[in-house]
């Protein structure tokens, strides 16, 4: 793997959320380092289900000290952990993220700020269709952008292949330091490009992103038979997909994989990317930016920018560089991004 693949603590894009020592103790905090612990795999209304470690799923509430507790996140529990019908463990800790996915805050929160939607995943998986619906170079940039941000791994998955051919789309991105899988459902209902798929997300944690009708409710459903999510509904009323909740969740597949679906998430939090942070989702650009004067923000109208030069080159090459001003123009806008 290429040196930009280490995500380790080292790495700048992974951004270390202030752990537990930075925090005042007090001296009756009790010490939960020995407590079981568990993955969380949905939240609903204060309740969360959490994975442990031993393989029990329970229900547990959180801890009034406890600010925030996301999907995938690591916590300590204590009470009842047996996992039987109306009993509650109780959440006393949350360990420090590895990653952390954002989205941006909508109406009736505080504009501009950041909400984790998911925490710990070490792959975005960016569900495109390759028609019905078209497929939008900007919404998958922008995911790639999201990925790099919070620490996690891009993978473009194109649905539909029946339909049209993928070549246009792989031509745009294999380039790209990314890895691109291609599926299909098969008149008798079986999913080409399945094991491909299985292979890229084996033994990793996953999020699945992509817009209603693209085919992800299908793919969940071939990855984890026991998700049932279902498939091809579009609510009548306001004709938009089924989802209106903003709330992921997490299956766990076989061997440590996990799935994590995020229905009804429409915006990632791109507010407080620098235009440098940007380039680490185009790795050609990248590189010509070296030529960049100093501090140069790599606008369409900043002086002497390398990435002018490099677009007049090809027909490529102008595109990647347009997709990558998109996003800077996408980041400043306070719009929700898969609104564009
Ligand atoms: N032709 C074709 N149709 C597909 C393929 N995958 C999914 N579909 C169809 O596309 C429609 C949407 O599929 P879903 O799996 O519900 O898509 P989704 O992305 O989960 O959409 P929401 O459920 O609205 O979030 C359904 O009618 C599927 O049968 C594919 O590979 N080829
Ligand atoms: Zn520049």
């Amino acid at each position: 793997m290429a040196p930009r693949r280490d995500i380790g603590t080292d790495d700048p894009r992974v951004r270390v959320r202030p752990g537990r020592g930075s925090r005042p103790r007090t001296k009756r905090r009790p010490d939960y380092s020995d407590a079981p612990r568990g993955s969380v795999t949905s939240v609903d209304r204060g309740r969360y289900r959490v994975i442990t470690d031993a393989g029990i799923d329970v229900v547990a509430v959180k801890a009034r000290e406890i600010p925030s507790v996301v999907i995938g996140d690591r916590v300590a529990l204590t009470s009842d952990l047996s996992g039987k019908k109306d009993t509650l463990a109780r959440i006393v800790e949350v360990d420090e993220r590895k990653t952390a996915l954002s989205r941006s805050a909508e109406d009736g929160e505080t504009t501009g700020k950041q909400r984790v939607i998911v925490a710990n995943a070490d792959q975005l998986l960016i569900v495109t269709a390759l028609a019905d619906p078209p497929p939008r170079p900007g919404m998958i940039d922008r995911c790639i952008v999201a990925a790099y941000d919070a620490g996690m791994e891009p993978i473009l998955c194109l649905t539909k292949s029946d339909l049209t051919s993928d070549r246009e789309l792989r031509r745009l991105y294999e380039p790209l330091d990314l890895r691109i899988c291609t599926t299909a459902i098969e008149p008798d209902g079986t999913v080409r490009g399945l094991p491909e798929l299985r292979e890229l997300l084996a033994g990793h944690r996953t999020v699945l992103i992509g817009h209603s009708g693209v085919g992800k409710s299908s793919l969940v459903n071939e990855l984890v038979p026991s998700a049932q999510r279902r498939i091809g509904d579009v609510n009548v009323v306001t004709g938009r997909g089924r989802h209106t909740s903003t709330s992921a969740v997490a299956f766990r597949a076989e061997d440590g994989t996990w799935i994590i679906d995020t229905p009804g998430v429409r915006s990632f939090g791109l507010a407080h990317v620098e235009p440098d942070d940007i380039l680490r989702g185009f790795d050609d650009l990248l590189e010509v930016s070296a030529d960049c004067p100093r501090g140069c923000e790599h606008r369409a109208d900043s002086l002497d920018c390398a990435l002018t030069d490099y677009a007049r080159t090809d027909e490529r090459a102008a595109s990647r560089v347009d997709s990558y001003r998109r996003l800077l123009a996408a980041r400043e806008a306070a719009l929700p991004d898969y609104e564009r």
